[in-house]
């Protein structure tokens, strides 16, 4: 039987004194999973995502991650949990003057003492590691090009080289395709399923795009008005519920965009 590996309860998050973002979650996620969280603007996707690593601090309710409650934790315990965790971004959060191994192999930054990651002291183990990870995502040819020369499916497969390095149980990623046009996007969910696949990793993956979901996903979840209202596999997702999670009342849906600005703004994203 599969081990879960996040147990999340009445997880709720509130910004401001009126609005809940998320409004009691309760999930188990097992090792191995490719779930795909779905859901209409400002229904709390990237909440949800993002307070799994602590990004983001819960208000109420329980998060176990690999059995540590990630609520309670601090310090270096903390720190020793988030190197389990990858992070992919939409903006890929590179560093443009660095070459791109030298961005891969910051994903060992959790792992390796300050002063060697201070220097760029990695091993050479880590160094054939990250070389081996940017051939399998068909980056040879650009392993000592700066970052910022790449295009953005090229960043965003080095964004997953770097998860990768870090040797995580679980990868985030927080709509890691909603910047690429749709070839682009295609090779990086192929290559994040692969490469999640074969390691054995859990992957949480927030998109926009039902279509790919329907394709990657073990499992969908999703996310509306900070609850979930639907978790299911592909097949279970007609166009009626498809329907149901992104047309809503249509106070609500004002009241989410509203929201969503805000949102936005105050991350200072997209
Ligand atoms: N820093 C913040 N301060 C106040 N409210 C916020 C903040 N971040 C998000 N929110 C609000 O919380 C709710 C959920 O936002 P969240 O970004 O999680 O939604 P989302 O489903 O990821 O949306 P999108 O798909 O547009 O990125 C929205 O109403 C949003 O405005």
């Amino acid at each position: 039987m599969a081990k879960e590996l996040l147990k999340i309860t009445q997880l709720k998050k509130k910004y401001d004194k009126e609005i809940y973002a998320l409004k009691g979650i309760d999930l188990s996620i097992n090792e191995g999973e490719f779930v795909v969280v779905i859901g209409p603007s400002g229904a709390g996707k990237s909440t949800f995502i993002r307070s799994i690593n602590r990004m983001i601090d819960l208000s109420e309710g329980s998060i176990l991650f690999d059995g540590v409650a990630m609520e309670k934790v601090k310090g270096k315990k903390l720190r020793e949990q988030r190197a389990n965790i990858g992070m992919i971004f939409q903006h890929y959060n590179l560093i443009h003057r660095s070459n791109v191994i030298k961005n891969v192999l910051h994903g060992r930054l959790g792992k390796v003492p300050f002063f060697k990651s201070l220097f760029g002291l990695y091993s050479e183990e880590d160094k054939q590691e990250a070389v081996r990870l940017l051939k399998k995502v068909g980056l040879e040819e650009q392993i000592y090009k700066r970052a910022g020369q790449l295009s953005g499916g090229q960043m965003q497969r080095v964004g997953i080289c770097r998860a990768i390095m870090q040797n995580p149980k679980l990868i985030l990623a927080d709509e890691p395709i909603a910047s690429l046009d749709p070839n682009s996007a295609k090779i990086i969910m192929e290559h994040l399923q692969t490469i999640t696949r074969e390691r054995k990793i859990t992957c949480i993956v927030n998109l926009h795009q039902v279509d790919f979901a329907k394709e990657y996903a073990t499992r969908i979840i999703g996310i509306k008005a900070g609850k979930v209202v639907f978790d299911g596999v592909a097949s279970d997702l007609t166009e009626e519920v498809i329907s149901d999670i992104y047309i809503g009342k249509e106070e609500e849906m004002t009241l989410q965009v509203e929201n969503s600005e805000i949102g936005r703004f105050a991350y200072g994203e997209g």
